[in-house]
């Protein structure tokens, strides 16, 4: 019998700190099991301490992990849970991330000040945003917009847009679901107008991959259909070495047998954009995910990339 608690890695913003007592929630509902079964133990990260400059000018992967996968590696931490968006495609030797959480709600909410809709925004709006994603999309849709970057925590960015610094941002609306903030959005964008961030909206949980008596803690708590969707679009942006200079949206849903995606590269400017819609048996995820990255890349030839990273 464990006597021990359990020792649950996290960083320490409210979305993470949230995410963290999700997991354990679900985990002691699986097992019928008391609170102080586990320890949260919070990390800071050198993507909490970097907070003046776009992330995608610091470069480096895993900005957000290394530091927690270092204790998981020593064995001071049992399991990790993390933002799967945030999770590098390649994680040190060692490690896996078995389990993955029911997706919430994987679309991106639009937060105007003046207007609710992005439609609404007047020619020459400014709307602030840190993810590259999100400012290839928004300079697609609208050109006449102009776009700054935006860091800070999800209270620093509301602040941010009162004092009217700008006229609008985007959050992932997950992320607001989480902190019990929904009503901040005024408008939530389909994922056909705009396509998420791969592996949005899940959390998932990381652990010593050959830790069997974890993995055996976890399994009840993962979710099958997240699982596959999260393969597939992991799969897609590994295949294009997503750096994280490059614009990547993609997102993979499944019915009953089946597994359908749609992925799309940008030019960070919104510009020029390629994307790939398809589907497959689930048992295929991680095969149609890789192929629709290597496709895309073809299909934008060697210069797309090289411009301007
Ligand atoms: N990069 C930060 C980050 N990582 C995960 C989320 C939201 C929650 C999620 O997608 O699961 C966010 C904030 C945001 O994009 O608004």
């Amino acid at each position: 019998m464990q006597t021990k608690p359990l020792r649950i890695g996290t960083r320490g913003s409210p979305l993470a700190l949230a995410q963290a007592h999700e997991a354990r929630n679900r985990l002691m509902a699986a097992h019928s099991l008391p609170e102080d079964m586990f320890e949260i133990v919070v990390l800071s990260t050198k993507g909490d301490r970097i907070t003046d400059r776009a992330l995608a000018e610091i470069g480096g992967k895993g900005l957000f992990t290394e530091e927690i996968e270092a204790q998981l590696l020593s064995g001071a931490l049992d399991f990790a849970v993390h933002s799967s968006k945030d999770m590098p495609t390649v994680l040190p030797e060692g490690l896996t991330l078995s389990t993955f959480l029911p997706r919430a709600d994987p679309r991106d909410a639009f937060i105007g000040r003046d207007v609710q809709k992005l439609d609404e925004l007047p020619e020459g709006a400014v709307v602030g945003s840190a993810s590259l994603r999100r400012q290839a999309l928004i300079r697609r849709l609208r050109p006449d917009i102009e776009v700054v970057v935006f860091r800070g925590s999800v209270q620093t960015r509301l602040d941010k847009l009162r004092e009217g610094q700008v006229d609008g941002t985007f959050l992932a609306n997950a992320g607001l679901i989480r902190l019990g903030m929904e009503d901040v959005a005024t408008e939530v964008l389909s994922v056909r107008e705009f396509l998420p961030a791969p592996a949005q909206g899940v959390i998932c949980i990381e652990q010593r991959a050959d830790d069997a008596r974890i993995s055996e803690l976890l399994a009840p708590i993962n979710d099958d259909d997240t699982f596959d969707a999260v393969t597939c679009e992991r799969a897609f942006l590994a295949a294009l070495d997503g750096s994280c200079r490059t614009p990547i949206a993609g997102f993979a849903r499944c019915f009953n047998e089946r597994i359908s995606f749609s992925g799309m590269i940008l030019t960070p400017d919104g510009s020029k954009a390629f994307d790939i819609k398809t589907d497959s048996m689930r048992g295929e995820a991680e095969k149609i995910g890789r192929w629709a990255g290597n496709e895309l890349r073809r299909r934008a030839g060697p210069g797309f990339f090289d411009d301007w990273s």
